[in-house]
């Protein structure tokens, strides 16, 4: 295993940790000493969380020194996932790693800044048949590509929620790209995920597959039906954000640790308010909106014309294109 696999799996099994189980008691800190553990905890510091968020000022007189304070406050908020600030030129370095997947559109590639991007989590939104689960099919195939071909001569991982995953349809893109059939669906693993928490134990799992394997894709389609599903109504809204915020930052996190362009695919609603711009929203609102990294949002034109357009990024013009489904897959 690399040493950047082997650090990435340490901070995403560390923050994993974390997630399932909040309150890990102090002691489990690394480096921190039974001594000093128990004197912590005598003076009400009892979980990492407590000390994550201590003033150094007063840890230091109950461990000797501010600097060993200050050691202790950084290990726990590391362990937390609560990174502090970096430099912006560290922003810029950590850009130029990411890595594309074309979409084997050329006009959707360069609304794209030239494919999908590792160490981020897209959310491909649309209507029923509007392309989702064949853009996320089409890309299983192109990240095998060799990367003189778009792709990136990898390994994907699908987590299928409503059983629209037709191994068929990869073979029939496959062909069209050169690629053989079989080799083609051998290097996609794939789950059906049968439930909200089955979901996110499947991503825990996928972080193992990519520590094994070459794997430079993730897809989950679609992200939200099981949190829709189970937390119905209202009532329940408070709790099935929740629950989806976990999961999508848990996405995040691998997509960032193991350097995996993370594809997740969204339903649309009617909104209420159909008479201030568009009468549709993606499900799920402003928890995939704060947490995905870009959105693009599909629409059926007519026939098999699709349209593509980006929103709500940061690095992106808005505007669109369009592309066609045939039989090879999405082309321009
Ligand atoms: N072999 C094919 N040849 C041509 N077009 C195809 C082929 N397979 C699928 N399509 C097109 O793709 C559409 C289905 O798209 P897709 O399943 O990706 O929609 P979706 O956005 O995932 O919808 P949903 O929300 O229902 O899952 C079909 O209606 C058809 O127009």
């Amino acid at each position: 295993m690399s040493t950047r696999k082997k650090k990435a799996d340490a901070e995403v099994a560390q923050a994993a940790t974390v997630a399932a189980s909040p309150d890990i008691d102090v002691e489990e800190l690394e480096g921190i000493g039974r001594v000093t553990g128990a004197k912590l905890k005598e003076k009400g510091y009892y979980t990492v969380r407590d000390v994550a968020y201590a003033s150094v000022k007063e840890l230091a007189e109950i461990v000797g020194s501010e600097e060993r304070a200050q050691q202790i406050v950084e290990a726990a908020r590391k362990m937390l996932g609560l990174h502090s600030f970096i430099s912006a030129l560290e922003v810029y370095e950590r850009r130029k790693k990411i890595r594309r997947i074309s979409t084997g559109v050329r006009a959707l590639d360069e609304l794209l800044g030239g494919g999908i991007e590792t160490r981020a989590v897209t959310e491909v939104v649309g209507e029923f048949g509007s392309g989702k689960t064949q853009l996320c099919h089409q890309l299983a195939v192109m990240v095998q590509l060799p990367e003189d071909r778009g792709g990136l001569g990898a390994k994907a991982i699908y987590i299928d929620t409503e059983n629209t995953f037709r191994p068929e349809r990869i073979m029939q893109i496959a062909k069209a790209r050169g690629l053989d059939p079989d080799q083609a669906l051998n290097n996609i693993f794939y789950a059906r995920a049968y439930s909200a928490d089955h979901q996110m134990v499947l991503v825990e799992q996928a972080k193992s597959l990519i520590r094994q394997h070459n794997v430079a894709l993730l897809v989950v389609d679609s992200v939200i039906a099981h949190f829709r599903a189970e937390f119905p109504g209202r009532e329940n809204l408070a709790e099935r954000q929740q629950k989806l915020n976990k999961h999508i930052a848990d996405l995040l996190r691998l997509a960032d640790a193991y350097d995996v362009a993370v594809v997740v695919t969204n339903q649309v609603m009617a909104q209420p308010d159909v008479f201030f711009g568009n009468p549709l929203r993606p499900a799920g609102g402003n928890i995939l909106a704060h947490g995905a990294t870009y959105r693009l949002w599909l629409r059926k034109s007519k026939e098999n014309i699709r349209i593509a357009k980006i929103f709500d990024s940061p690095y992106h013009p808005e505007g669109e294109v369009s592309f066609r489904i045939t039989e090879e897959g999405l082309v321009d």
